[in-house]
């Protein structure tokens, strides 16, 4: 365990011993972690054990400020919800996109420009849109998803097969329809060229997975991939706009995607414009990019100016869509599976009031899933939401020169607040009360905190006694919270939804060997 010493100049906020003596300070524990393990946020549940307090400093730039790390669900939901004139934003998500899309509200400081934003997407996430357009389109994809899965494990013969790349594309594909219309996806054509397969030889092992063949994927679909996963470059530098400017302009497959995505959505923007006239109810909408240039146009009637169908804000925050949908619920879902496999007596539980809520037999459609309430489905969702080990901190920059927990914190400190360590899935770290906020404090009653059991995958844990699903039964953290807390948490709760009841119901999630789990 590493040894703790503090810094005069942020009074007595613990950091790594080792960091002090380096010039580049935490940054290459970071990167090596990042290296072998992909991610950079499953690393800061583990170094707030090491001093073992709830607020540690991370130095990640030379002569850069140093992050501040909180892990205790009280102060974040204060943090965020509470404490708003003296945390916002931080500039931290603002460098993630300055380069493809600084004009959509994840990277605007709360205000008159954030607001405006808001109110042009906002119809996209109401109940009529969801349940009318984007439910049926989820529903569509998923229930190709199930078809898909159906044909490989035809093929794999009882073995096991991989899911991850067909539950991203599905979800990308999703995502798509639903914000600009239209097919992008591979998956038709990957169904086809399964099913045109007879039989394949698969290993005698039978924990050995099979490989199955696959198609290579569209162009438009490679090119918007290839954009979302640019978004890794500025989250893993020192020099975040720099080196993700220098990806996008210089290495030419990445310049070529980052101009097709941009033709893409002009040419889809100029469609929708001439398909409007058509649309004589909200349900008669196709896409979120309908919605958004009808809302814009209405605006602008309202404020007396013209119209700006193609303006950078429309294409930056249809395009954040895409963003903030594609890792956040593939990861989610995969979690999903995984403590589904892993935890088979929730997954037969699951099934079970499938079975019970929807008698006739056959896979349920989107409206018997929007229009059915099962609670045990929403305690199942929110438990995987709460306990996948890897999980962004929610960022927020101290607009003045203020305190968390007692410790000094200066205006302009990024401070992440993190949800899938102490606190949440991990004992509490010890905190005295006196240390808390005011508003924290006052609140105190307010705050339902999570038992010793916390650490276990627990649908139960969401339920009251009389098995009604209740949403405050505790600290969960995955969409944020308070005024910036995640603009698609419906969109993406829906999708959750839609998918696991259509994988459930149609197929048994066997355990895997303990080399694939
Ligand atoms: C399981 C899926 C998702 C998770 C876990 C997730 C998580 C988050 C989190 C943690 C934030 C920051 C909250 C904060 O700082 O308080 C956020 C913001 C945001 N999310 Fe999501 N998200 C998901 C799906 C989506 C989807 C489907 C969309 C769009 C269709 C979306 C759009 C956004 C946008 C635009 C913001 C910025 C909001 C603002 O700054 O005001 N997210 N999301």
């Amino acid at each position: 365990m590493a040894e703790v010493m503090s810094l005069s100049a942020f009074a007595a906020i613990s950091m790594i011993a080792k960091s002090a003596q380096r010039l580049l300070g935490d940054a290459p524990d970071v990167l090596k972690h990042v290296n072998k393990h992909g991610d950079i946020y499953a690393y800061f549940p583990k170094l707030m054990t090491q001093p073992n307090e709830p607020v540690i400093q991370l130095f990640m730039l030379p002569f850069g400020r140093p992050w501040v790390i909180v892990s205790d669900p009280r102060e974040a939901s204060d943090i965020m919800i509470r404490r708003t004139k003296e945390f916002d934003r931080s500039s931290f998500i603002g460098q993630l996109f300055n380069v493809l899309l600084p004009k959509n509200q994840a990277a605007l400081p709360t205000g008159d420009e954030w607001l405006a934003h808001r109110r042009l997407t906002g119809d996209v996430m109401t109940p009529s849109f969801l349940n009318w357009v984007a439910g049926p389109q989820m529903w569509s994809t998923a229930s190709k998803l199930v078809d898909l899965w159906r044909e490989k494990a035809r093929l794999a013969k009882a073995r096991p097969f991989r899911g991850e790349v067909d539950v991203h594309n599905n979800l990308l594909h999703i995502i798509w329809r639903g914000t600009f219309g239209g097919e992008i996806g591979p998956n038709e054509a990957r169904l086809k060229n399964l099913a045109s397969i007879q039989g394949l030889d698969v290993p005698t092992d039978i924990d050995r997975p099979v490989d199955l063949p696959e198609i290579e994927d569209p162009p438009a679909f490679k090119a918007i991939e290839l954009l979302i996963k640019s978004m890794e470059i500025p989250t893993s530098s020192p020099f975040p706009t720099l080196a993700h400017w220098l990806a996008v302009t210089f290495r030419r497959d990445w310049a070529n995607a980052r101009k097709a995505k941009d033709a893409l959505i002009r040419t889809k923007l100029k469609e929708a414009s001439e398909e409007l006239s058509q649309r004589q109810t909200e349900r008669d909408f196709a896409s979120a990019l309908e919605v958004v240039v009808a809302k814009e146009i209405k605006m602008a009637e309202k404020e007396g100016r013209s119209a700006d169908l193609e303006s950078q804000a429309i294409q930056d925050e249809l395009f954040g869509f895409l963003i903030g949908d594609s890792d956040t619920t593939t990861s989610t879902m995969l979690w999903g599976l995984k403590f589904l496999t892993a935890h088979q007596q929730v997954q037969s539980k699951l099934r079970g009031f499938l079975r019970d809520s929807f008698p006739e037999g056959r896979m349920p459609k989107i409206e018997d899933i929007t229009n059915t309430s099962i609670p045990y489905l929403d305690a199942v969702i929110n438990e995987i939401l709460r306990a996948r080990k890897i999980n962004p901190p929610n960022v927020r920059k101290a607009l003045r020169d203020t305190q968390i927990l007692g410790y000094h914190i200066p205006k302009g400190t990024d401070v992440f607040l993190i949800s899938n360590g102490p606190g949440y899935i991990m004992d509490p770290l010890p905190i005295d009360e006196y240390k808390r906020s005011h508003t924290s404090k006052a609140n105190r009653d307010k705050a339902r905190l999570w038992g010793d059991d916390r650490a276990a995958f627990k649908s139960e844990r969401w339920l009251d006694e009389n098995g009604n699903f209740d949403p405050d039964a505790g600290p969960m953290h995955a969409f944020g919270a308070g005024q910036r807390s995640c603009f698609g948490r419906r969109w993406a709760l829906l999708e959750l939804q839609v998918l696991i009841v259509c994988v459930v119901w149609s197929f048994e999630l066997l355990p895997t060997p303990p080399s694939l789990s």
